[in-house]
């Protein structure tokens, strides 16, 4: 992130405006949210960082217990070694039943991964307004990651790849949100996280107002990275390493509204080359954005 920014943020903690605002005042100027989220928090004082950190008592019980507790229900894609969609095959690679995780191969093929980036990539040189004054056509190294939306069956190759990716995560084509396809360069990475809203965060309602909670992420890999860019799961001791054209997907709210914490998982930083994925947010009902 450029040192202004930096600077903007420490500034406003400074001055009290809350910690969600930032994030989503940065998300506005087109930072990663996830990367927005981790430089505010880790700026915030102690003991806002602790209030954070420590919910409400029913909240923190609910937390504490949570692991143990989640209920895991039949859902997303069912078991088997491959599954035809559409005449096009994946092949299930493994799968984890605590959390609900599985990772495909060729979930989509080497020539839709190489549209989709050459899509995503004039849409991104669109909107890099710091690189159109500098007249530079590189992405600034302090940048974590870039990313693009498609909205839902934006182009052909985007509805086709919509219809895909839903039947196979077992959901309507109406739950998800637009396809999200980011770009990391050396260095980039993203925090470990949650892809839920975190129900104790004041921000999280107005997440949550359209379509509901998220349920279940498609992480798909659109290129081989040289070296890092694995994406780890920490509560696991899982690491995936990106593969073109495969994908992870995993699971983490049921039908009681509980949320598993063990889907806790982040992108290392890239060491070497790119990474490009596209990732696939399902919602608990159909998602409309604004
Ligand atoms: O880059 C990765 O491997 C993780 C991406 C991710 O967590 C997300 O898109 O929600
Ligand atoms: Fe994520």
């Amino acid at each position: 992130m450029p040192p202004e920014w930096i600077r903007w943020i420490a500034e406003n903690i400074e001055r009290g405006v809350p910690p969600q605002t930032l994030i989503d005042t940065l998300v506005q100027h087109r930072f990663e949210r996830g990367q927005a989220t981790y430089e505010v928090e880790s700026r915030l004082p102690g003991y806002l960082l602790q209030k954070r950190a420590a919910p409400a008592p029913a909240a923190a019980a609910a937390k504490s217990s949570a692991a143990t507790q989640y209920q895991y229900e039949k859902m997303g894609p069912q078991p088997g070694n491959s599954i035809t969609i559409d005449g096009h095959t994946i092949g299930l690679q493994m799968s984890l039943a605590q959390p609900h995780l599985m990772v495909f191969g060729n979930v989509l093929s080497k020539e839709e991964c190489e549209q989709l980036i050459a899509l995503s990539q004039s849409k991104l040189a669109r909107s890099t307004t710091v690189d159109e004054q500098t007249g530079k056509a590189e992405w600034h190294a302090d940048r974590t990651s870039s990313g693009t939306f498609f909205a839902l069956n934006e182009t052909p190759l985007i509805a086709k790849l919509d219809q895909r990716i839903a039947q196979l995560m077992q959901m309507p084509v109406v739950n998800g949100e637009g396809l999200q396809i980011l770009n990391y360069q050396i260095g980039g990475e993203y925090k470990p996280h949650y892809d839920y809203f975190p129900p104790d965060q004041p921000g999280s309602a107005q997440h949550i107002a359209i379509g509901g909670q998220r349920v279940a992420t498609l992480i798909i890999y659109l290129n081989e990275v040289e070296e890092g860019g694995a994406t780890i799961f920490p509560e696991l001791g899982l690491t995936v390493t990106p593969v073109q054209g495969s994908a992870v997907y995993f699971s983490y709210s049921n039908s009681k509204n509980q949320l598993d914490p063990r889907t806790y998982h982040g992108g290392n930083p890239v060491t070497k080359g790119e990474k490009w994925i596209a990732t696939k947010w399902m919602r608990q009902r159909e998602y409309r954005s604004a």
